[in-house]
């Protein structure tokens, strides 16, 4: 942070300035709207004279940032102590007048924890003052939520969706005064057709799915589907402009991959995700939406894979017992089986401002790039082993730079990978370079394209030529020329949508910019802000380490 910069945050109007205790010092503490703290020592309690004027000439200079705080509550201070004569501890109420305020602090990996620092006051009056003051000013941060609806899935990942929320997740809510509606899904599509149809929005800040990318899926499909038909927008044209959704979504990573939170936060912990939507972060993200024969399938916003990535789901989906070993198994398994498919691939090229897939930039933090732009579709007959399309990097604990690692969240791409019939050595050193940090695309049987739209029609049984392009008003559609073959056909894989199998193989795909926001920034580059944090140094003083 830059001194100017600080200066800028110290010179804001005072809101309230008092001396209180801080562990054994007498402390001046300062709230602005942008900041608490800015205190010095003034003595330590000990030398305490029976006024508070006394000031230090060694003044520590201390402070947290008003939007990183959490909340503010009355506190009591206790401590275990043994009678005279040796007798049985009891608890002794230290100092009557103690809050504690609760802000957040970056630990490794992209982990957010909070933090608790207490003062005490004088009196009551004084301490009601101080809890008042700092949560009506976090209460003014309008873009933080105060009232969300939760939907639990009690059946992802481990099973302990509901341990995790109630233990790691709603005490912080609820020390942030956020309210919440909780519901803990009953079956599938539970949470998708409540929001569909039941729930009043306007009531809510936000929406959290407590899950893995199912859910979080059948909460885009909710909340996106509630949006069109409020608006009357017809989601079974490929084409159509739909309209943004107006609430975000948290999630609270309890699935089985947890690749939507990974690629948005950079972890996968439930307190992080928490502290995000208490933070009021907001991360725009891009929807796919697929369409077979004009008719809407579904939406997706990580992976869309056909071949390997839709064998494994479909295999798995028959191992859910083994929770998320499943798709090591099955992982393995269709990776021995090496089969490949036919079929074509249309698709429709971002312009080159966009970047592409293999340019080394990536997504983090603040990263928000241009819409629309018409071109040229492509065709590319072939095949292949996987076709994969990654709305984001899809980073995972799996894969920690994920499928893509330099896709955008919030472009209005996906970035197509083509991967070719290759020896099973290949495949299995491509496959291996996502989990390293070798290029995964630096193979000869894998191309990779960032797309705005795109369409896969597989090669029939009887070995039918499957699309024509065909020009239109001076831009280049993708025209089926063919009718559509059962999916039952041997030869064909499923796609795998966000965890979901697609009950069709002939698919057309359209990218939406920035259709749905998440409580999330992005992965956060580190810089030296993220140096500048409290620290407790036993025995010595708060210090603010750059
Ligand atoms: C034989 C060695 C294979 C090593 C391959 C490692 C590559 C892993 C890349 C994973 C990308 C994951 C993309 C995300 C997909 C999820 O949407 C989906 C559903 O998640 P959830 O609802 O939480 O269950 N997960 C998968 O499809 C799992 C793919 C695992 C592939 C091994
Ligand atoms: N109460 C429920 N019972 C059964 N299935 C559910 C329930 N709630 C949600 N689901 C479905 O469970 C599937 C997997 O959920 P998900 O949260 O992605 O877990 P995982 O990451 O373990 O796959 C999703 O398809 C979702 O629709
Ligand atoms: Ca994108």
């Amino acid at each position: 942070m830059l001194i100017s910069e600080f200066f800028i945050m110290v010179n804001q109007p005072t809101l309230l300035s008092t001396q209180l205790f801080y562990k054994d010092r007498v402390v001046e503490v300062t709230l602005n709207r942008v900041m608490l703290g800015f205190w010095k020592e003034i003595e330590t309690r000990r030398k305490r004279s029976a006024s508070f004027n006394c000031i230090s000439k060694d003044a520590d200079h201390h402070f947290l940032l008003v939007s990183e705080i959490v909340g503010a509550r009355e506190t009591k201070e206790e401590e275990d102590q043994t009678n005279k004569d040796g007798g049985r501890k009891h608890r002794v109420l230290l100092y009557p007048y103690a809050f504690t305020v609760s802000y957040t602090e970056r630990t490794k990996h992209h982990c957010w924890r909070y933090k608790d620092i207490i003062f005490h006051c004088l009196d009551e009056a004084q301490r009601q003052q101080w809890v008042q003051t700092i949560n009506n000013q976090l209460s003014l941060l309008s873009i933080r939520p105060k009232r969300l609806l939760v939907y639990i899935n009690p059946y992802s990942g481990k099973q302990r969706g509901k341990w995790i929320y109630e233990q790691r997740v709603a005490p912080l809510f609820s020390r942030a005064s956020i309210s919440t509606d909780v519901i803990v899904t009953e079956s599938a599509n539970h949470a998708r057709d409540h929001l569909k149809t039941e729930v009043d929005l306007k009531q809510y800040d936000g929406v959290v799915c407590v899950g893995g990318d199912g859910m979080f899926s059948e909460v885009v499909h909710g909340l996106v589907s509630r949006t069109q038909s409020d608006s009357r927008v017809d989601q079974n044209q490929p084409n159509q402009d739909l309209v943004p959704c107006a609430l975000r979504i948290g999630i609270i990573p309890a699935g089985s991959t947890d690749c939507i939170c990974y690629s948005t936060t950079g972890t996968n912990d439930p307190v992080t995700s928490a502290l995000h939507i208490i933070m009021g972060d907001s991360q725009p993200m891009d929807v796919c939406s697929v369409h077979h024969n004009n008719t809407f399938l579904r939406y997706s916003v990580s992976l869309l894979g056909y071949g390997f990535y839709g064998d494994v789901l479909t295999d798995s989906e028959r191992k859910r017992w083994m929770g998320p070993s499943r798709y090591d198994f099955s992982g393995l398994k269709t990776f021995l089986t090496h089969q490949y498919y036919e079929g074509t691939v249309a698709f429709l090229p971002a312009e080159d401002n966009l970047g592409n897939p293999r340019d080394k930039i990536k997504c983090m933090t603040g990263c928000y790039r241009s819409r629309d732009g018409d071109g040229v579709w492509r065709v590319i007959r072939g095949k292949f082993l996987a076709i994969n399309a990654a709305s984001m990097s899809c980073a995972c604990p799996r894969s920690p730079r994920g499928l893509s690692p330099y896709a955008h969240l919030a472009d209005g791409t996906t970035d197509l990978i083509l991967v070719r019939k290759a020896s099973r050595l290949d495949f299995l050193r491509h496959l291996m370079r996502h989990t390293n940090k070798d290029d995964q695309f630096d193979m000869s049987f894998v191309e990779v394209h960032r797309v705005r739209r795109f369409r896969f029609v597989p090669k029939q049984s009887n070995g039918i030529s499957e699309v024509d392009l065909s020009e239109t008003s001076g831009k280049k559609i993708c025209n089926q020329v063919c009718t559509a073959h059962p999916n039952n056909d041997t030869g064909h894989s499923n796609w795998n949508c966000d965890g979901e199998i697609l009950p069709h193989a002939d698919i057309q795909v359209s990218v939406h910019c920035q259709l749905i926001r998440l409580f999330a920034r992005g992965v956060e580059r580190r810089t030296t802000f993220d140096t500048y944090t409290w620290s407790v140094i036993e025995g010595s003083s708060l210090s603010w380490q750059a």
